[in-house]
């Protein structure tokens, strides 16, 4: 396409003049490649299928076909209950997103004479009931509806929703709508609007979906594929780096980019939800010991937060007029737009080896310079360059990122860490939730030829978590042949250990009554257990001695059968919930135990709803 043919007036399709000024305001002078193929064709009476790299300006190529479509199709007065287009997000946050891109075009729609144009958004939070959404859609009659699946759903259920009159829908992000996790919900939303619509799909990586779009029931579709580079998937303004490292220097080497790197704005990939809420907290530590460079401020944002927080913090992120640094899952892998986002670095690579190019694509956007790093783990996981490139993914080494003085500065690093770990005993558990959630999730790869657990370093990555013990668990007993070796006894990383267990305290008082509670409980238990057994001992024959040695290997057995069962229990769980990563503590043994007998096992600290994560 040449470039004469991206100014507006040479679009095949002529907007009304109220799009055109919102376009003019917006400061878009020209088409992007994806705007100029779409508009026309999905505008006119076309079926689309859009394929186009990240940041390329697909969320005005459907926004300003549906608000034509209003229009030309007069959707103004529908009767109550009724809609006329429906856009379908994965997350909330994108959701918000886009209802902020339709709002930057309504506010340019005169009234008067006309008929309004309204818009509202469905996604689950806590301040709006299902109910408080039906009413508002009933009162305010909008013609648009923009929301994540579960809720557009509960939604369509309502008696009082109407849906003959949808013509249009869109998919944003359509490859995770019908991934297995979404696609029961889209397939029910969409088998409830007529056959008789439009329906539109976008994506940065849509061939991820295969064959599962003619599920969206597509009639004749368009297929758009807009893509800057052709030997790559990514936009030419996006760098695409990595560098290896040792898991242990891993958190030294992001801080040290962090202080190193000049950007306005810098998100970082954590792989569980757990881990941003543990490390944003150290890390908060370290920028009040001057540790990381004082003018950086630090967010963040995962999907066990609330709505209204998840929401408030990225345009807190968004507006904040000094460098911030934005902690996040990959709740924010997709479409998130913050222009000047100029570093994304992620900690390890997606499970999920289609997010890698969204996570990259947080920056780099809309032809602005960015860089995205990727460190890997040195060794095997250097295959991963070899894999996306498969995939026309190119990830070039830059050696640049490394720091020579990490190594040298690792243990003091470590000693503050621990240092602050031991000032409470809930960061404690917090270390050691984030890095069994870590490991469960690792062993979920999809690339898991490449990123396995055989030969991982369990030791170093221990204290990257600033951990001195290592938890017990199935995947470290199966795979860390070495255990004794690596580590002092019952799994101490120190000698000798730098707390005693049975006075390490929670700072919190109520946490820390409790956990003496449980420690006096456990005590009973034993003492009743030894005065059974002191008293049994007693009363016992000579001659019995025998089969009390006899019972007592068998009680053994017994135990560690129960043990057993337990440990594949847990692995069973980690294995076939891929939603509850962060759920899956393993403590010591007679803590599992405990629990699980008082049925509490499992509760988080972690306030809010499971979602996106
Ligand atoms: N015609 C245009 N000219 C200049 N900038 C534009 C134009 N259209 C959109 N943009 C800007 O480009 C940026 C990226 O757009 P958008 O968020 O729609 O990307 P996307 O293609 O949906 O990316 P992703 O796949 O990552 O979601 C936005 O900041 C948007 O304001």
């Amino acid at each position: 396409m040449g470039r004469s043919s991206l100014e507006w007036d040479t679009l095949e399709y002529e907007l009304q003049p109220w799009v055109r000024s919102a376009i003019e305001t917006l400061g878009f002078d020209k088409m992007t490649p994806v705007q100029a193929s779409t508009i026309p064709l999905f505008a006119g009476n076309k079926d689309v299928v859009v394929d186009a790299e990240t940041g390329s300006g697909k969320t005005v190529a459907f926004v300003v076909p549906i608000l034509e479509k209003i229009v030309q199709e007069q959707a103004f007065r529908l009767k109550r209950g009724h809609f006329h287009s429906l856009i379908l997000t994965p997350t909330r946050e994108l959701a918000k997103q886009i209802e902020t891109v339709v709002q930057s075009f309504l506010v340019h729609y005169t009234e008067g004479t006309q008929q309004p144009i309204g818009c509202q958004l469905l996604v689950g939070t806590n301040e709006h009931s299902i109910r408080d959404d039906v009413n508002a859609l009933c009162e305010n009659r909008p013609q648009l509806l923009i929301g994540t699946p579960g809720r557009v759903l509960d939604l369509l259920q309502s008696p009082k929703v109407k849906t003959q009159s949808c013509s249009l829908v869109v998919l944003d992000e359509a490859d995770r709508l019908l991934d297995a996790s979404f696609v029961g919900d889209i397939e029910k939303i969409l088998k409830v609007l007529p056959k008789q619509r439009r329906t539109g799909l976008f994506s940065a990586t849509i061939s991820a979906a295969g064959d599962t779009i003619f599920k969206t029931g597509l009639r004749n579709p368009v297929k758009i594929k807009v893509n800057g580079r052709a030997i790559s998937a990514a936009p030419e303004s996006l760098s695409i780096n990595y560098c290896t490292v040792k898991p242990q220097l891993k958190l030294q080497l992001l801080i040290s980019l962090i202080n190193r790197f000049k950007f306005k704005k810098c998100i970082v990939y954590f792989p569980t939800c757990i881990s941003v809420t543990f490390f944003y907290s150290f890390m908060n530590h370290l920028l009040s010991r001057g540790d990381i460079t004082q003018d950086v401020k630090l967010f963040s944002l995962h999907g066990k937060l609330q709505t209204s927080s998840r929401i408030k913090t990225l345009d807190a992120f968004a507006s904040h007029l000094g460098s911030a640094v934005l902690l996040t899952t990959d709740v924010a892998a997709r479409g998130i737009d913050i222009p000047d986002v100029e570093l994304v670095v992620q900690l390890d690579p997606p499970t999920d080896t289609d997010l890698f190019l969204h996570r990259c694509g947080r920056t780099g956007r809309a032809n602005r310079i960015g860089k995205a790093v990727t460190f890997l783990n040195e060794g095997r996981e250097e295959d991963f360059v070899g894999f996306m490139a498969v995939k026309n993914v190119v990830i070039e080494e830059d050696v640049s990122l490394q720091d020579p003085e990490i190594e040298g500065q690792a243990q003091q690093f470590y000693n503050t860490f621990l240092q602050w770990i031991l000032e409470d005993r809930d960061r404690f558990d917090y270390a050691v939730k984030s890095y069994v959630a870590f490991i469960r999730y690792y062993s979920k790869h999809a690339a898991h030829s490449i990123f396995r657990l055989q030969n991982f370093d369990f030791v170093g990555l221990a204290k990257m978590y600033g951990l001195f013990r290592l938890p017990r668990m199935p995947e470290i007993t199966k795979n860390l042949a070495n255990k004794e070796e690596v580590t002092f006894g019952d799994g101490w990383l120190m000698d000798p250990p730098p707390v005693d267990m049975d006075t390490f305290a929670y700072r919190d008082a109520k946490l820390e009554q409790k956990r003496l509670e449980e420690l006096k409980n456990l005590a009973k238990i034993n003492d009743k257990k030894k005065l059974k057994f002191e008293l049994k001992k007693k009363n016992v024959a000579w001659s019995n001695k025998t089969d009390t040695k006899e019972t007592k290997q068998e009680r053994r057995e017994k135990m560690s059968r129960k043990r057993k069962a337990i440990e594949e229990e847990l692995a069973r769980q980690g294995s076939t919930s891929d939603k509850d990563d962060d759920d899956e503590i393993d403590k010591d043994w007679k803590e599992t135990i405990l629990k699980r007998k008082k049925g509490d096992q499992g509760k988080s600290n972690v306030q809010g709803s499971f979602d996106d994560l």
